[in-house]
């Protein structure tokens, strides 16, 4: 049972390392400016909202144990509801001080909270200690794998310490004994209204969307003018040391409509290039970019020890590509510094230890494919489950498999 005067407990290695590491992939590619400064989140619905509903999956068992954990610990007789799932980062400068997580009115429903830490304190960056004001323990050094999960009231005042470099990567959820708040009926609905016209055994399409392209301009009240600070797409690729080129005939960059704001232009077609290379195979968006980037670096080290075949189309930059390149850097990098002090790695030693080849970024875009693809089938099965129950849960794989058979 839980100390009643500081219900909280922390769970060591919840979370397997390579679950960590996808939804390190999933944050990287899918994530928008949070609600506060420095942090950059992503929800289930922005999900949903991009086209890619298909990454939630990775996140139901999880909900599923952490729901299980925190009824059974918080010794809760009714079943508790997820109000909220989301992966946060927080970036070199974040911090919150003390504070509970139901102190704002719109808050109340909240009654208990998870944070899953999906990196290390020391490690991935420094700063970013979590600490309790009042009982034990006092401190929380965030281990990749471990849960800390504590009621959402008074008996837990908390604090965040500033993260002083590197990048701080929580799973964050709060569960509510009130059902009019459950998360699952809204995501139901919206994946209901997305994917209804999509069948499992139809062509999939697993390319990304843009919601809204200002919810990628960082600090966001720069999303207007875009006269500072940088895309943070655009940011993450360059912190890979890939570039992007717009193919000429079809979007001439010096052709932009500003007006119509300058992250559209990143919504079209475009390719990727490193150092003097470009990688001639099209892709529909940056989105779609960033995913197959983040994918690459997440999967490396195994596609690397695996043959491959393939042709590669690779060809090297002309001088006035160069320059091209260059003008969109200066575009969407406004200030390349801030993009760095927010996104650069502290463990570039990783990166080392898996040198770039061309092969193997090309086996990653059909890795890719094949990854988006099985998710797909898996969603669109256990969607028909989910809106029989009106709740989101993992269905047996065998129920699964029988489905894609028949
Ligand atoms: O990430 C953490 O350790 C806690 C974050 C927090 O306190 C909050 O989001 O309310
Ligand atoms: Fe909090």
């Amino acid at each position: 049972m839980a100390n009643p005067e500081h219900p909280r407990f922390i769970i060591s290695n919840f979370l397997s390392l390579d679950i960590c590491k996808e939804l390190e992939f999933i944050h990287k590619s899918c994530s928008t400016v949070g609600y506060r400064q420095n942090v950059f989140s992503t929800t289930l619905s922005h999900l949903i909202a991009t086209n890619s509903a298909h990454l939630i999956m990775p996140f139901v068992p999880i909900r599923e144990r952490l729901k299980e954990q925190a009824e059974e610990f918080f010794g809760c007789e009714f079943e508790l509801f997820v109000e909220f799932t989301g992966l946060i980062s927080w970036s070199r400068g974040a911090s919150i001080g003390w504070h509970s997580d139901d102190n704002r009115p719109y808050l109340k429903q909240r009654d208990f909270a998870a944070v899953c830490y999906l990196n290390t304190y020391g490690e991935d960056f420094k700063g970013g200690l979590f600490h309790f004001q009042d009982g034990e323990p006092p401190t929380v050094a965030p281990m990749v794998g471990d849960v800390v999960m504590y009621t959402a009231d008074s008996r837990n005042i908390h604090s965040v310490d500033e993260i002083t470099d590197g990048e701080r990567l929580t799973l964050t959820l709060w569960f509510s004994r009130d059902g009019s708040h459950d998360e699952d009926a809204k995501l139901i609905s919206f994946l209901s209204q997305r994917q209804l016209h999509l069948s499992v055994h139809g062509p999939h399409s697993f390319l990304p969307l843009s919601a809204s392209s200002k919810m990628y301009w960082f600090p966001p009240e720069q999303a207007l003018s875009y006269e500072s600070g940088f895309d943070i797409c655009f940011a993450r690729i360059q912190a890979l040391g890939y570039g992007l080129y717009f193919p000429q005939d079809k979007n001439c960059f010096s052709a932009l409509d500003l007006s119509n704001g300058l992250s559209e232009t990143l919504m079209e077609p475009l390719r990727l290039t490193r150092k003097v290379e470009l990688f001639d195979e099209e892709f529909v968006n940056i989105l779609h970019v960033l995913q197959v980037v983040q994918f690459y670096s997440w999967k490396a080290s195994e596609l690397q020890k695996s043959e491959h075949e393939e042709k590669i189309n690779v060809l090297p930059l002309t001088q006035s590509q160069r320059e091209e390149l260059n003008r969109l850097k200066r575009a969407f990098l406004k200030d390349e510094q801030l993009a760095e002090t927010l996104f650069s790695s502290m463990a570039v030693d990783r990166c080392k230890q898996n040198p770039f080849n061309w092969a193997s970024f090309s086996a990653a875009v059909t890795a890719w494919e094949a990854y988006c693809d099985k998710l797909g089938k898996e969603m669109l099965i256990s969607l028909t489950h989910w809106r029989t129950h009106q709740s989101i849960f993992s269905v047996p794989s065998s129920d699964i498999e029988e489905e894609i058979e028949t």
